[in-house]
């Protein structure tokens, strides 16, 4: 982790009609780390990723990737950032009339226009063995996989342009614990061997604590604290405390305890 900031969030203002969703929201994610973002159901999560990533315009603020302004700008002002993240929306959105292959093969097709059809393959295929799936996953359609599978798929597509900065919400809402371990593993893996900075919406406390470098807190419209676990239950804030010393808290702290001692003798 570097103290480059690659993700830069200043006096952010989102508003629905009467509802202020984030008042001076304030973020930076640096580069090469996995941040954990969390808060209660509305608290402007997925909001505050769609900002981020220019979906959602916001009604103040100052928003910076890579340094380059985001708020704004249209998509063709943009283009050259937008080339360099890839996003995982929650629950995979994956186009259910493609298969796998062709869906690794939008962003390219929309990006390099020019790529022969050949090529997409080639990329398409890579993509799907790199994110764990079988090869003979290319040709299937969503409908025919698992859910863990469809989320490795949309995995796959967030990968297809090689992008430095991966957007994943909720990655494992939905998969079985086991799944949801694994999924973590490859979390981690691509941001180990490709150097990824992963900005990651979960409400998984043991994804958290397995591989998140630092979490950041959404309540009361911004982000009240963001820092290792360690440093936030050192904060007495009623909705931390609650949140990481909760039953399900102590639960995924203690696996995470049981899970680094058998490393150690291992
Ligand atoms: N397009 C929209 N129009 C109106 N209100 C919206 C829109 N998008 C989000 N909201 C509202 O903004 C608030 C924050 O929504 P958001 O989806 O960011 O929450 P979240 O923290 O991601 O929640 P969850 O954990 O349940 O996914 C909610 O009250 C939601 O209803």
């Amino acid at each position: 982790m570097s103290d480059e900031p690659v993700i830069r969030v200043r006096g952010l203002k989102n508003c629905f009609g009467d509802q202020v969703v984030h008042e001076d929201l304030n973020l930076d994610v640096y580069r090469g780390e996995i941040l954990g973002v969390v808060g209660g159901s509305g608290t402007g999560k997925s909001v505050l990723m769609r900002s981020i990533i220019g979906l959602q315009t916001p009604d103040a603020g100052e928003i910076e990737v890579f340094g380059e302004p985001i708020i704004g700008r249209d998509e063709a002002e943009t283009v050259e950032v937008r080339k360099r993240w890839g996003v995982l929306f929650q629950g995979g959105a994956l186009f259910s009339t493609l298969t796998v292959a062709e869906n690794v093969q939008v962003p390219l097709r929309e990006f390099y226009p020019d790529l022969s059809q050949q090529l997409l393959n080639e990329i398409a295929a890579y993509k799907v063995v790199m994110t764990g799936l079988p090869p003979d996953a290319g040709p299937k359609y969503p409908a025919e996989l698992s859910g863990g599978m469809r989320k490795r798929a949309g995995i796959a597509r967030a990968l297809a342009l090689d992008p430095e900065l991966l957007f994943l919400d909720e990655p494992t809402a939905g998969l079985d614990p086991i799944a949801a371990a694994h999924f973590d593993e490859l979390t981690k893996g691509l941001r180990d061997t490709l150097g990824l900075t992963v900005f990651l919406i979960t409400h998984d406390l043991d994804t958290l604590y397995a591989i998140c470098d630092r979490v950041a807190v959404l309540a009361d419209k911004k982000v009240i604290a963001v820092g290792t676990i360690p440093e936030l239950l050192a904060l007495d804030h009623p909705w931390i405390q609650e949140y990481f010393n909760g039953p399900r808290g102590r639960m995924a702290a203690a696996t995470e305890e049981r899970q680094k001692e058998a490393e150690v003798t291992r």
